[in-house]
């Protein structure tokens, strides 16, 4: 039986003062791509963000890749990170560095020292995007969908065990989106687990998984045909 990566037990998430979501049950098994899908405003990033350790989880129990959630001392938050891979819908990559000085970038910041090994690992993630060739260009050189798939390829740097994409099609056309979702089916399909929100409902139809729903307050399981 496969493992549980992410869980959930009568969570409440909140900004601040404010309550966002509340009496959260979720469960995420290894391996499983699940969408998240909620109109704006309904929870879906700041519950992205208490998986993340962004938020910190006042209320209720959670487990990711093994952390409790509830209990995290701000020491143990990067350890978290290392085993998660986070892609944003702004692909947030440093725009004074060429692709290649934004992975290596990434890499010593997580304490590794060999130049070849990081080399190595660089072509390697770079060469599951697509991207390989391209490494010496910056950022504003690339299109929307080629800097998503460097981002996604600089979240799989230290080998995540859950990639966790808020929206990662969220500034890009249908066909480009459609690309960008075909690298994280590959990535899923090479065992990752993916939680990834959504507000494109045609990607959904085209790819179909099992959808969480964030609205007025609560999170929930929805069946493909409703959604
Ligand atoms: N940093 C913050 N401080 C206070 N409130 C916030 C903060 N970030 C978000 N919120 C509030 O939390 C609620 C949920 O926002 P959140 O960003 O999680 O929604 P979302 O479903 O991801 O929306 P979108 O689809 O627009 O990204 C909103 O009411 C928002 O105003």
């Amino acid at each position: 039986m496969s493992e549980t990566i992410v869980r959930l037990d009568q969570a409440s998430i909140f900004q601040k003062d404010n309550l966002i979501l509340q009496d959260v049950n979720v469960e995420m098994r290894q391996g499983e791509f699940v969408y998240l899908i909620g109109k704006t405003g309904s929870g879906k990033s700041s519950f992205m963000k208490t998986l993340y350790a962004d938020i910190p989880l006042q209320e209720g129990t959670g487990q990711v890749a093994g952390f409790d959630l509830e209990k995290l001392p701000e020491s143990d938050i990067p350890f978290l990170r290392r085993k998660l891979g986070v892609v944003f819908q702004d692909f947030k990559l440093l725009p004074d560095r060429n692709i290649d000085q934004n992975l290596r970038f990434v890499l010593k910041a997580t304490g590794w020292k060999d130049k070849e090994k990081m080399d190595a690992r660089i072509k390697e993630v770079l060469e599951k995007v697509a991207m390989d060739t391209k490494d010496f260009k910056f950022p504003h050189e690339l299109s929307g969908g080629e800097q998503q798939r460097v981002a996604i390829a600089r979240a799989l740097l230290n080998d995540p065990e859950l990639i966790i994409a808020d929206e990662p099609t969220g500034n890009l056309d249908p066909q480009t989106s459609v690309e960008v979702m075909k690298v994280l089916q590959e990535i899923h399909q090479s065992g990752r687990s993916i939680l990834m929100a959504t507000h494109d409902y045609a990607l959904i139809l085209k790819f179909p998984a099992k959808t969480l729903k964030c609205d007025e307050g609560k999170v929930f399981e929805v069946v493909q045909k409703s959604v």
